[in-house]
């Protein structure tokens, strides 16, 4: 007999933002969307307070996520994960902070102990959860240390990546200041990236020989460093490494011309140097289907490519097609024979 397939674990994201709007959307409409079966970990009383305010008519269930496949084609399942949270869209609650947190660990927890296939987040807001003591810049960090914890024996080193039907990015540097940047910058650290991008293309995303096109660091890639010296002595050298292991990486390229249509067909991901090089580029060109997916870990997260959305939580306008993405390409990556 098949076993039955894991389910997704869903984290319940900023409770002020869009994540509960999108997590009821998406169970509503998981049939037309074809979407794996998930749970969320959150506060039931949340998801009942928005269902009624978009006016959605959503049966939920309290489970453990044993139960979760099977309840998923008649309820929402829901993993009761912290204390009641009152539904107050757009705005922050600074008791929420710890739900928040708790519910992205537990998941993770849950893959740990063979109870979900894998994590898809939902949009946290970083600066309200910095003011309560959160340390790790995002989640892509966060789960990289919650990884030592539950897989001590693995390599464990996060990388970010946005990927689209068009576009698939990995910024070497992630949320720190733009004036940090060239500091920041180091030849270790656009191999080490780059392996890990490389090795995740091959495995999980099934590609045989993935092409990597490398963003300078300048304008024009420095003009032969006369616009900035990083690209000469700290990007090309990295480039001449990968070649000599046997990674197909070419650069550094003039960011400003690397993402039209044409320059699109040449390379399989683009490694920028900062995150506006490469997220501006892939939101634009794909916001609404883009997925944020962490490489480099020993186990599966994705997360829609948008955040909180304050403005949007609980008016029903939302846009759930990243997050379905999401979902998917969750289900794909953790069972990598079905591509
Ligand atoms: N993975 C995560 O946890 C992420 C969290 N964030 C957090 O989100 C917060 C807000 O960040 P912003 O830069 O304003 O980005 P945002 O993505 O929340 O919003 C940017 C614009 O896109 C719109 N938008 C976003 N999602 C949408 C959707 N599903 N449907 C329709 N329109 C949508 C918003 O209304 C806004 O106009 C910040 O605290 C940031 O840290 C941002 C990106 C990812
Ligand atoms: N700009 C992308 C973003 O903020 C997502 O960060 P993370 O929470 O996935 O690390």
């Amino acid at each position: 007999m098949k076993p039955t397939p894991l389910p997704l674990a869903v984290s319940m994201g900023e409770p002020a933002g869009i994540g509960p709007d999108l997590v009821l959307l998406a169970w509503k409409n998981r049939k037309s969307l074809q979407l794996p079966p998930f749970y969320i970990r959150g506060d039931r009383a949340l998801f009942e307070s928005r269902a009624a305010r978009l006016g959605l008519n959503v049966r939920m269930a309290d489970i453990s996520p044993e139960e979760a496949v099977q309840v998923f084609t008649k309820s929402l399942p829901i993993v009761q994960t912290g204390p009641i949270i009152e539904d107050k869209p757009g705005e922050e609650q600074e008791a929420t902070a710890r739900s928040v947190v708790m519910s992205i660990e537990k998941c993770v927890e849950d893959i740990a102990n063979g109870l979900a296939a894998a994590i898809v987040t939902n949009p946290i807001n970083k600066a309200a959860l910095y003011k309560t003591g959160f340390s790790f810049p995002g989640h892509t960090e966060f789960l990289g240390d919650l990884a030592k914890k539950h897989w001590p024996d693995q390599h464990a080193n996060p990388v970010m990546m946005i990927a689209g039907p068009e576009l698939m990015v990995v910024p070497v540097t992630i949320h720190i200041p733009l004036k940090d940047v060239p500091d920041t910058l180091k030849t270790d650290l656009i191999i080490e990236t780059a392996r890990i991008t490389a090795d995740d293309l091959k495995t999980r995303f099934g590609y045989s020989d993935p092409r990597l096109a490398v963003c300078g660091l300048n304008p024009h890639a420095g003009e032969n460093a006369t616009m900035g010296t990083e690209d000469r002595d700290v990007v090309e050298p990295a480039i001449k490494k990968l070649i000599e292991m046997g990674i197909t990486a070419t650069g550094p390229h003039s960011a400003d011309t690397l993402f039209h249509a044409a320059a699109r067909k040449t390379y399989d991901c683009v490694l920028g140097m900062y995150h506006d090089q490469v997220l501006v580029p892939a939101k634009t060109i794909g916001f609404d289907d883009s997925v944020n997916i962490t490489l480099g870990l020993p186990f599966v997260r994705t997360s829609p490519d948008h955040g909180t959305a304050y403005s949007l939580a609980g008016t029903g306008s939302v846009r759930i097609d990243s997050f379905a993405a999401s979902l998917r390409m969750a289900s794909v990556l953790a069972n990598p024979e079905r591509l």
